[in-house]
Order: structure tokens, then C-alpha cells, then sequence
């Protein structure tokens, strides 16, 4: 009898896999970071080779060091970085050039010309997506017009284009799909009809020969090559880590929502089997597929949140480890005044301003790097805010309480600070391995290891509560401020 689901959790900075068991515990976890690569001011690439080579590598790590044979693993779920962009020779499974990754924002020019002669209206209708060079069809036309001979090869019916998703499964077992919630991120998806849209395809100039096919986000899509692991093991499950994240929060109902707090920050609220447009900026995404069904969230994405605790760490030197910021913020009673906008690459929901860069206000002569740890950590929970503010008048549905998870949400302080500024319960749970579980739930589901939603659903405990205490009207002067600050950091870089 098979006792685990292995799930591989293909993040920005590291490749991660993770054994679950029948509970939905994780038993073993094995990470390997990779390599970023900065090319010029604005852009960030991966090797997609690295990529592959250190998630086979944790893989097999967690599988030895449990003495675990293949044989065991009922499935296996695949969850990863969206929108990064890889593109391969299909007969030689080789890279043609580096992955563009999500933060990359060498396609903001394009993205301002596709606005200028009014196109926004049309993306945003059919991909529920904003024009932005975050999503991964500016970037693929980037590669077909900037590298040499690239185009020739795609339309000759040579290359195949993926998300990390896709890219892996290729590795792993030869076939070229992606699910829908990958798919639904490249701004190429249409999440209304589920198919890729022809005229997006023709504005954007991309053949549509290089596009995986598109699978639901729980069943079998082949099985990995037996010598990879020993044994073939069905690979059943597939999501974008956000959308994994919220399926392993067991937010599978309309109107539950769970925040991811990592680099960035991800707020995805269910909202059921219709796709709601957003008036407010944000975006309407899919969440997984199960059987015929598919699910819709709405998404805020901020871009800068745990990364705002590194450079803390890395650029000012005011903290050795993200964890010593919480120690360092608590030291003050308030931030002195102070209100940083972490914008390093550009504000993503609700402003969408690529234009936009790093900020500090209020800065006075009694400032100390305490007030500015604790700004810090106010503006990821300011950020969060605008984007649920956004959200509820979306939705028109207020939310009862706010599931959270990611690295940052280790910090206590942070999180009730989060609590009063959003006026929600911010809830923990006890499993904060949310986004692979996510992907280890949907693979579950689709070989019978798990038999339901319900079932899953059930297995989710809350580790820690946190109630909102802080006054309205204060809560309402502090957004106020915020916003303020948000208004001089935004537009600030020139246009080309
Ligand atoms: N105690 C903490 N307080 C605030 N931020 C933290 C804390 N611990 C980690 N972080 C931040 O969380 C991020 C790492 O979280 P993780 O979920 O692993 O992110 P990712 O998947 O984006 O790499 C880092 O940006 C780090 O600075
Ligand atoms: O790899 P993460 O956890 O930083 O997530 C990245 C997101 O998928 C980008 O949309």
C-alpha cells in the first residue's frame, strides 16, 4: 500500500520536495536553491536547466534519506513560481535561452504600447489578467524577437514554450501540458472558453505550435520515467504555488481567502464558478480544475513583502536574519512617523505602477533603524490591506477571517499588526507547508489517496488566532498615511 504523495514545490529562489502522509503531515522536507541571474537593472533570469537539475535532486534526496522506494509514493504534485517563462528544443529537451522570471520587467514598454492603443480593455475581459510585464506572454514575445533564430525554429514547429510546470513534466515524463491555473497567468489563456485565444495569440505574435496542451489541475498526466526514481510514479496534480497554496488552506468555498507572505505577497480569494471581473485592479485567475469543475479566485499580488525584511538584512545591515526583525520592530511602541514603500521593482495590485520605486517618509532626527524595522513590517501588512480593501468591493463579500502562510507569517508581531489594519482575524494553521500540500491534495485526490474535498478540508487546524484590537478610526488614519506615502513613491523612475 502506498503510504506518501511526494510533492515538488519549484519556488523563485529554491527547489523544494516534501513527503505527505495519509494526515496531510509533512514528513521530510529537502530544499536546494539555485541560482539568480541579474543581467541588467530590471531583469532576472533562471537557468532552466538548474531549475530541473535541483528539483530532481531534492526529489531524490527526500525519497533516500526516508528509505523510501518509488514504489511507495501514490503520486506525485507538481506546484511552482508562475509566469516564468522557459522555452525548449523538443527534440533535444534542451533550453534555447534563460527562463524570464516573474519579477522581470524587460516587457514594460511593450506592456505601455498594448495600453496606449487600448488593448488593456480586451486582455483583461478574456485573461482576467492586467497588461503588465509580470504575466508571461510579453516575455515569450521578448524571446521570439531578441534571440537569434528563435522565431524561425518556433515557426518550423521546433520549440515548445512552458511555464516551470510545464518545463518539468517535460523532464519528467515527455509530455507537454500545463494546467489551467499555469495557463491562466500568460496572458494567452482564455478562462472563459479554457483554450488558448487566438486573437491574443496574433496580437502578441506567438505561434501557436510552441503551446503546451492544457489539463485539469488534479488527474494523471503520465507517468515518470522509470529511471528516475527506480519506479514510475503517476504525476497526478498540478498548480501554480499560490493557487496550491490556497487549495492546501482548504479554502474551497466562496468567500475564504488565505495570504501568502514570502518574497511577495499573494491574496487569493475564492469566488466560486464564476469568473468576476475585477473593477478594482486585481486580477481574476483561475484556481484548479477538478473534473469538469473549475474554480475562480480573485488575486491581489504584491511584489515586494519578505523582501523588504532581506534587504533590511542584506543592503542596510540593521538585522543578521529575517527572524531579528520581529525582536528589533518590538523594541519601539510606534514607527516615529515613518512609512516605507518597499517598491524596489515597482508596485504590483492595486497600482500597477512599474514606474514606482522604494520609499521612505516621516523621517525625522530621532529616527532609529528599530523605527524602520517596524515601517518594515507595517508596510507588508498596509500593502495586504489595499489589496483586500480592493477585494471586498470586488467581491462584495466580507471576509470573516484571513488564512495566512509563508515565511514572513512566522512573525507574530507582524501578523496581529496585520489583524488591526485589515480589522479580520488573521488565522495560522498548524501545517504552513500550505503551498505544496496544495499540489499533494490535488494529486491525492486524482489516485484515490484522498477521496474528497470534505476529507481534506477536515484535516486543516488553526495553530494560532489573531483578533483585531485596534480602533477603527485609528485604523483609518494609519490607511490614510499610507496611502500618502504610496503617492510619492509612485511614477518615479522616467518612461523610455
Ligand atoms: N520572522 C520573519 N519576519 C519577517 N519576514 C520573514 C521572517 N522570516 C522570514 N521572512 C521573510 O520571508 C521570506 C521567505 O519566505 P518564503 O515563504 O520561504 O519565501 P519564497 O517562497 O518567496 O522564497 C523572506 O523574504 C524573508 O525575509
Ligand atoms: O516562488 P514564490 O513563492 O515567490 O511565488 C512566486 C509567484 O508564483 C509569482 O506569481
Amino acid at each position: 500500500m502506498s503510504k506518501y504523495i511526494l510533492a515538488l514545490d519549484q519556488g523563485t529562489t529554491s527547489s523544494r520536495a516534501i513527503l505527505f502522509d495519509h494526515d496531510g503531515r509533512p514528513c521530510h522536507v529537502a530544499q536546494q536553491e539555485f541560482r539568480q541571474i541579474f543581467p541588467q537593472s530590471g531583469w532576472v533570469e533562471h537557468d532552466a536547466s538548474e531549475i530541473w537539475d535541483s528539483q530532481l535532486a531534492v526529489a531524490r534526496q527526500v525519497l533516500r534519506e526516508n528509505g523510501v522506494p518509488a514504489s511507495e509514493v501514490a503520486a506525485l504534485g507538481i506546484t511552482n513560481q508562475r509566469e516564468t517563462v522557459v522555452l525548449w528544443d523538443r527534440a533535444s529537451g534542451e533550453p534555447v535561452a534563460n527562463a524570464i522570471v516573474w519579477q522581470d520587467h524587460r516587457s514594460a514598454a511593450f506592456c505601455d504600447s498594448l495600453r496606449e492603443q487600448g488593448k488593456g480593455a480586451l486582455f483583461q475581459k478574456k485573461t482576467g489578467l492586467v497588461v503588465d510585464a509580470y504575466f508571461s506572454g510579453t516575455k515569450l514575445k521578448w524571446l521570439l524577437d531578441n534571440v537569434p533564430g528563435v522565431r524561425d525554429r518556433a515557426e518550423r514547429g521546433e520549440l515548445a514554450f512552458g511555464t516551470v510546470d510545464a518545463w518539468l513534466i517535460y523532464k519528467l515524463c515527455g509530455e507537454h501540458v500545463a494546467d489551467v491555473s499555469n495557463a491562466s497567468r500568460t496572458l494567452l489563456f482564455n478562462i472563459h472558453t479554457m483554450r488558448w485565444d487566438e486573437e491574443l495569440l496574433a496580437l502578441l505574435d506567438i505561434p501557436a505550435s510552441l503551446l503546451p496542451r492544457v489539463v485539469p489541475s488534479s488527474g494523471v498526466v503520465g507517468n515518470t520515467r522509470a529511471e528516475l526514481f527506480g519506479a514510475a510514479v503517476p504525476i497526478a496534480g498540478i498548480a501554480g504555488d499560490q493557487q496550491a497554496a490556497t487549495f492546501g488552506q482548504a479554502c474551497h468555498h466562496p468567500g475564504m481567502a488565505k495570504n501568502t507572505y514570502g518574497t511577495g505577497c499573494f491574496m487569493l480569494m475564492h469566488t466560486g464558478r464564476e469568473a468576476i471581473a475585477s473593477s478594482n485592479n486585481l486580477l481574476t485567475t483561475v484556481g484548479w480544475q477538478i473534473g469538469d469543475r473549475t474554480d475562480y479566485m480573485l488575486e491581489g499580488s504584491v511584489f515586494n513583502a519578505g523582501a523588504a525584511v532581506q534587504w533590511l538584512r542584506d543592503g542596510l545591515g540593521i538585522i543578521r536574519s529575517s527572524d531579528e526583525v520581529e525582536a528589533l520592530a518590538t523594541s519601539v511602541p510606534d514607527t516615529g512617523g515613518v512609512h516605507f514603500v518597499p517598491a524596489f521593482s515597482g508596485l504590483g495590485a492595486p497600482y500597477w505602477d512599474a514606474y514606482a520605486r522604494g520609499t521612505m517618509v516621516g523621517i525625522s532626527r530621532g529616527t532609529t533603524a528599530a523605527h524602520i524595522a517596524r515601517a518594515t513590517l507595517a508596510a507588508i501588512a498596509y500593502q495586504s490591506a489595499d489589496v483586500l480593501e480592493a477585494m471586498q468591493r470586488d467581491a462584495a463579500i466580507g471576509l470573516t477571517e484571513l488564512r495566512v502562510d509563508g515565511g514572513a507569517a512566522r512573525n507574530d508581531l507582524l501578523m496581529q499588526f496585520q489583524a488591526d489594519v485589515l480589522g479580520v482575524p488573521v488565522v495560522r494553521p498548524m501545517v504552513t507547508e500550505t503551498t505544496a500540500l496544495g499540489a499533494a491534495y490535488l494529486a491525492g485526490l486524482a489516485v484515490g489517496f484522498w477521496h474528497s474535498q470534505a476529507e481534506i478540508g477536515a484535516q486543516w487546524q488553526v495553530q494560532k488566532r489573531f483578533e483585531p484590537a485596534m480602533p477603527e478610526d485609528e485604523r483609518h488614519a494609519r490607511l490614510a498615511d499610507w496611502r500618502r506615502a504610496v503617492s510619492k513613491a509612485r511614477d518615479w523612475l522616467q518612461h523610455d
